[in-house]
């Protein structure tokens, strides 16, 4: 039997894992994930990056095959324990900005610290000094409804960052951004997870985002392969339209 590398934070072995309807998912994907690395998963529309993080990050529990954490076994871990793993020592950005509409800016960002047992005053100021890094401290008495897209966007990551997680999982992060914007904000993120020693593991189907990361793994139909040629992101198309690629395995 395998064991984790010590080094590793994240370390997954022959990972299996199909959908509810019964469609596939990931077939054998093994990878390792280093203590403050950043590691893009990268591949076309579909082939299972989403899918990659909520196996490791313990959302969903896979049909076969091992995730650890630091060394401790997250596959055989049941929900609850699971939940906690995530609430305590992982961060999530999704592709697109969900927030608590009834809470203002400061009070969606501090949450997941008041969660982690953080007093209001404490989680108040926390949550202040990461909405000012993100460039959106001005809006901290903002409902999300009053802001921008990009700008709620911001926040989210902001909300990720502000327990500091030990992994950070981030699903295309910034595709909801204009092409300045995704450069920008995603600069000032990787900026504060290398400052910070935090370890991410960022989905993307952006060439021009995965080469700011340490290292990436690519995936096409739910398999890990070698390399997979995707055309950068163009300014006016966004995400639509990429679904060409070229595979060498
Ligand atoms: N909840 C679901 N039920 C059934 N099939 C699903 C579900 N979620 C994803 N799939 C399928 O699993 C495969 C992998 O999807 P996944 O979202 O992980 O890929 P992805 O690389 O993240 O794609 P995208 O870039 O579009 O988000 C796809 O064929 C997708 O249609």
């Amino acid at each position: 039997m395998e064991v984790p590398p010590d080094n590793d934070v994240l370390w997954a072995h022959a990972l299996h894992f199909r959908h509810g309807d019964g469609s596939p998912g990931l077939s054998g994907v093994s990878l390792g994930v280093r203590e403050g690395e950043i590691l893009a998963v990268s591949g076309p529309r579909g082939s299972g990056k989403t899918t990659l993080l909520r196996c490791l990050s313990g959302q969903v529990p896979v049909a076969r095959g091992e995730v650890w954490f630091n060394s401790v076994p997250v596959h055989t871990m049941g929900p609850l324990t699971r939940e906690r793993l995530r609430r305590d020592r992982f961060g999530w950005i999704d592709p697109a900005p969900v927030l608590v509409p009834e809470l203002n800016v400061w009070e969606n960002t501090a949450l997941p610290l008041m969660l982690r047992g953080a007093g209001r005053r404490r989680a108040k100021a926390t949550a202040l000094e990461w909405l000012e890094r993100l460039d959106v401290g001005g809006a901290a008495r903002s409902r999300p409804h009053e802001l921008r897209q990009a700008e709620r966007q911001r926040v989210c990551i902001a909300r990720a960052l502000a327990p500091a997680p030990s992994v950070l999982f981030a699903d295309e992060p910034t595709a909801p951004l204009h092409r300045a914007d995704r450069r920008h904000v995603l600069r000032t993120l990787l900026a504060a997870v290398r400052a910070h020693g935090v370890t991410v593991v960022l989905a993307t189907q952006d060439p021009e985002t995965a080469a700011l990361a340490d290292r990436t793994v690519s995936l096409l139909d739910g398999r890990r392969v070698k390399t997979v040629h995707l055309p950068p992101v163009s300014e006016t198309t966004g995400t639509e339209g990429r679904a060409a690629c070229s595979l060498s395995a």
